[in-house]
């Protein structure tokens, strides 16, 4: 979920980061934001006597670093991205611009200059909205800087080198990182933090605001982006463009009345009119205006106390087609949709309201019409449809979670009590019957659409001419894979009850490269002969040894300088950051015998097998990519 509204203007967007930055890509990434990742290849070279403040050195460079990527991706046909967001951090003291220290004597020179000292980081960040006419590449640059002040306590020499020794100044302005051991070294921060750490999220966001929400003309007195609007619907999260511009007046904003509670029935905080959507009770105003309750409310739990009904109510309506029965005749009257879908007046009219103030539904004098994103994502035909996913979330993933708290105590999948049946073999049990092998294709061509451009670029693989997506399914990666690499051959392995059903998938028009379908089993069967074998959401279906199984045959066919790309949710090490790729774990939990793993445990069984060279990509999309040679 994404809290900030002018974030979700983002969602439609092919969002690039220029920057090599893990810091900057877990910052965004943590907020929700999906975003590609193409570091940037400007040499941080500018002479900065030229600039007549610090901080427009750094607004320049990383205004530089963004351009690069912008016209790279481009120039390589590679699809012109919509924003393209560079960042550059510096630290400066007694008016000297510190960067990355080139060994440890230089980080040494730069950690005694602010030894006991106070000085400032400055991010300079540039967004650039990108288009292309008659193929050139328009560019639109907004940027900014923030600075925040940091104070060093006095640090004798000994701690100074055994920071140096840790390794962890070399890729930080400064010499120092704040977010680690660095911290120690820090007796003071005042300004923004994550800007210390090389991304000003907060004056990100307002600048995002400026952008995408300009104040209204007649009204120019208007206060100036100091806060971030808040999210009071899913509404606020979709692309479309024929929202109001004006965030204080959006619609679906609320209002307090008397009593402090808010006409849409949310609660709200009377300062700024942002509401907490939680259906509970009404609290009370202090003499600030502030209600006394809401500030205490644990809206985090609250949102999660609520969030299987707001799945289930998406479900409901997506099963029954309402959105589709939207997109073609809407406005309706909650009595026309119940007549089309064959339900009560009563029920149906409860179910569209819900999802009319969950955001997904727009509610009218003249009835019921889909926002844009429920066009887009809900119905079955949308641009970028997750109908199959939410059926097969509905039908499948829904009986097994409800026997979670089995799963835990046993430790293995529920299909038993789900379904009635003994798990046998994974795929045996979705394919035991047409109806639902083809639910689970139907769910697995939603995820593979929605991540097949950023599986496909997240490395350049345009040096290999064949590839061979084993587990491939419908062929959705393979086809995005086709038509960004023309010279790659690109061939689809899987079960023949697969390969048999992936007809009613292919793209339609005749401009598709072609893919070629073999069946077989990974497991048994010989493997097609490629220079790169992809395993997209494979591993995650097996235990350790399956793996291993895999992997091996793999090796065998690997010619030395074959590669393997695996498309999974990468767990971060310590395997507590990253929600919905844990929450998916609990999913493997309930209906396989697999997991999801870490980059780390994804490196060691690669490694294992011959395969170096491990390189992982977060794409802020569902997939993040792993990539390895074999040796
Ligand atoms: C001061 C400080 C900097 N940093 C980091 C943020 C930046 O990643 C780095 C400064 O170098 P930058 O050149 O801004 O960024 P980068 O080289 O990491 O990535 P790219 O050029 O591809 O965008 O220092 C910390 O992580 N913690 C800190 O406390």
């Amino acid at each position: 979920m994404v809290l900030n509204p002018v974030l979700g203007k983002l969602v439609s967007k092919r969002v690039v980061l220029a920057s090599a930055s893990p810091r900057r890509q877990e910052i965004l990434t943590n907020v929700g934001l999906r975003f590609e990742v193409v570091p940037s290849w400007f040499k941080e070279t500018l002479e900065k006597s030229s600039f007549a403040a610090p901080y427009e050195y750094a607004v320049e460079t990383a205004k530089q670093k963004a351009l690069e990527v912008a016209n790279r991706m481009h120039v390589k046909h590679l699809r012109t991205p919509d924003v393209v967001i560079g960042a550059d951090t510096i630290v400066t003291v007694d008016e000297q611009i510190l960067e990355k220290p080139v060994d440890k004597q230089d980080a040494y020179r730069m950690l005694s200059r602010l030894n006991g000292k106070e000085h400032s980081v400055f991010t300079g960040v540039a967004i650039i909205h990108c288009s292309s006419k008659d193929n050139q590449l328009e560019t639109e640059v907004t940027d900014f800087y923030e600075e925040t002040k940091v104070k060093f306590s006095d640090l004798s020499e000994e701690l100074l080198w055994e920071y140096i020794h840790s390794g962890e100044p070399m890729d930080k302005a400064g010499g120092y990182g704040i977010q680690a051991l660095g911290g120690m070294l820090v007796e003071y921060v005042h300004g923004d933090f994550l800007n210390v750490v090389g991304f000003p999220l907060n004056h990100f966001c307002k600048k995002l605001a400026e952008l995408y929400y300009p104040p209204p003309k007649h009204n120019v007195q208007h206060k100036k982006y100091d806060s971030i609007p808040s999210v009071d619907t899913f509404e606020n999260l979709s692309d479309g463009e024929s929202e109001s511009s004006d965030f204080t007046e959006h619609k679906g904003a609320s209002k307090l009345d008397s009593s402090g509670m808010c006409s849409s029935g949310a609660i709200c905080n009377s300062e700024n009119n942002s509401s907490i959507k939680t259906g509970f009770t009404v609290p009370l105003e202090n003499q600030n205006g502030v209600s006394e309750s809401a500030a205490k409310l644990p809206s985090k739990i609250l949102e999660l106390m609520d969030g299987f009904r707001a799945s289930k109510a998406m479900f409901v309506a997506s099963k029954l087609k309402m959105f589709d029965h939207l997109k073609d005749k809407g406005p309706l009257k909650a009595v026309d949709i119940a007549n089309e879908v064959g339900t009560s007046v009563c029920g149906t009219e409860r179910l569209l309201d819900a999802c009319a103030a969950l955001g997904l539904l727009e509610k009218t004098p003249q009835g019921y019409s889909n926002t844009d994103s429920a066009n887009t994502y809900l119905t079955s035909d949308g641009e970028c449809s997750l109908h199959g996913y939410i059926i097969h979330s509905n039908d499948h993933i829904w009986p097994l979670f409800t026997n979670l708290e089995s799963a835990v105590k046993e430790g293995s999948r529920q299909n038993h009590r789900a379904f009635g049946k003994k798990a046998e073999d994974l795929f045996k049990d979705y394919y035991h019957s047409q109806e639902v092998k083809q639910r689970f294709m139907a769910a697995m061509h939603s995820i593979a659409q929605l991540t097949a451009r950023d599986v496909a670029t997240a490395f350049d693989l345009s040096r290999f001419k064949s590839a061979c997506d084993l587990g491939g399914c419908t062929g959705a990666l393979a086809h995005e894979l086709g038509q960004i690499y023309p010279n790659l051959k690109v061939t689809v392995f899987d079960l023949p009850e697969v390969i048999a059903n992936t007809s009613y998938f292919q793209p339609p028009g005749q401009n598709t490269a072609p893919v070629t379908f073999i069946s077989g089993d990974f497991f048994k069967d010989d493997l097609p002969e490629a220079d790169l074998y992809i395993l997209s959401r494979i591993l995650h279906d097996w235990p350790d040894e399956k793996i291993h199984v895999l992997l091996s045959k793999i090796s065998a066919v690997c010619k030395p300088g074959c590669e393997i790309l695996l498309a999974e949710m990468v767990l971060d090490d310590e395997k507590k950051n990253r929600s919905t790729a844990l929450l998916q774990s609990l999913n493997m939990l309930v209906q396989t015998e697999g997991k999801e793993r870490s980059g780390s445990e994804y490196r060691a069984l690669l490694e294992q097998h011959g395969f170096a060279n491990v390189k992982i990509r977060l794409t802020g999309n569902l997939l993040d990519v792993i990539l390895c040679v074999k040796a």
